[in-house]
């Protein structure tokens, strides 16, 4: 349906996009996992003509929309991270106002809003003002005026970022009804990877402009299929205990949180008794070693060498 070739885009200083080719098919959710400034929003706004690319082509059907996007603009919805809403309007005349734009009107733009009101939980508080709403309404909103002309495809920018988990378990719902009972095509960006496993059918990976990873989870999980991951968690950590296990010869990768250490590990390597043992003669009281199966973190840890969050 949709394809991205070798899409870059140059800012002065920064490289935001470097030749990322991806591509869409219809029915799909597909995720866009990447970190803060990984370049997920330029690659998306490019998708969307709401930016010039440097170089590459965004195609929709088989035809370039770079010099026409009206028949691409014409089936997308698009979820910014910004909410953008007219806080002094109730739900209801936000939808009439944006609807409106879309060029609708009577019965089909009353019908329309009844429906979205539905799609996204907030029919009965269609008649309240935006300001009076929680951030994760707001977000449903802004999610709704996207749908309200039936998009084709559904392009969301970080639609969870900084809401409550209630709402946030309730978009990502809403993201799994509207693909499975309307076919919605999405596609959802995200620093979430949790989001992206639950959701998406197929994931791509960007960090510092560069797709590092593409494919179905397992595909991508298959990555590390050579290694393991072991997790051990403690009441405290020594420098003493994180600097053995950095300099151990067998370990690939070490990520170290607060009161616990990600290890990564060639499959073959056993050094569970060697963890124990090293937490012993640190004087630490290990509360758990585990054997991980990996996430697309994992994936991601083992790529760059830093954790998704950094
Ligand atoms: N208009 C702009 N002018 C200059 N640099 C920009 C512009 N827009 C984005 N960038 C830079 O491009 C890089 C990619 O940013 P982008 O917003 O696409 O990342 P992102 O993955 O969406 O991250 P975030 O989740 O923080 O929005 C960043 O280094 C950012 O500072």
């Amino acid at each position: 349906m949709i394809e991205l070739v070798e899409l870059t885009k140059k800012f002065k200083q920064i490289h935001a996009v470097k030749n990322v080719s991806m591509f869409i098919e219809k029915g799909e959710i597909v995720g866009l996992l990447g970190p803060n400034g990984a370049g997920k929003s330029t690659a998306i706004s490019m998708l969307s003509s709401l930016m010039e690319p440097t170089g590459g082509d965004v195609r929709y059907l088989n035809k370039s929309m770079l010099k026409n996007p009206a028949p691409l603009r014409k089936v997308t919805g698009m979820v910014p991270q910004e909410i953008a809403l007219y806080t002094e309007l109730t739900a209801e005349e936000n939808l009439r106002f944006f609807g409106r734009l879309y060029r609708l009107r009577g019965t089909e733009l009353n019908k329309k809003i009844d429906e979205v009101l539905e799609q996204i939980g907030l029919t009965d508080r269609r008649k309240e003002v935006v300001n009076k709403f929680s951030g994760g309404m707001k977000r449903r909103l802004n999610i709704g005026v996207a749908m309200l002309h039936d998009p084709e495809l559904l392009i969301m920018d970080e639609p969870t970022v900084g809401i409550d988990p209630q709402s946030r378990n309730y978009i990502l719902e809403t993201v799994k009804r509207l693909n499975s009972e309307k076919q919605m095509t999405v596609l959802y960006t995200s620093h979430y990877m949790e989001e992206v496993e639950y959701l998406c059918d197929r994931i791509y990976i960007l960090d510092k402009g560069n797709l590092i990873a593409s494919g179905t989870q397992e595909q991508i999980k298959s990555i590390l299929s050579t290694e393991k991951t072991i997790l051990v968690q403690a009441n405290r950590l020594t420098d003493e205990f994180v600097n053995a296990i950095k300099t151990n010869p067998t370990v690939n990768r070490i990520i170290v949180g607060e009161m616990e250490i990600t290890i990564i590990v060639p499959k073959e390597v056993n050094i569970f008794s060697w963890l124990i043992k090293l937490a012993e003669e640190s004087g630490l009281e290990l509360s758990s070693v585990n054997i991980k199966t990996p996430t697309l973190e994992d994936v991601f840890l083992h790529l760059t060498g830093r954790a998704l969050r950094d």
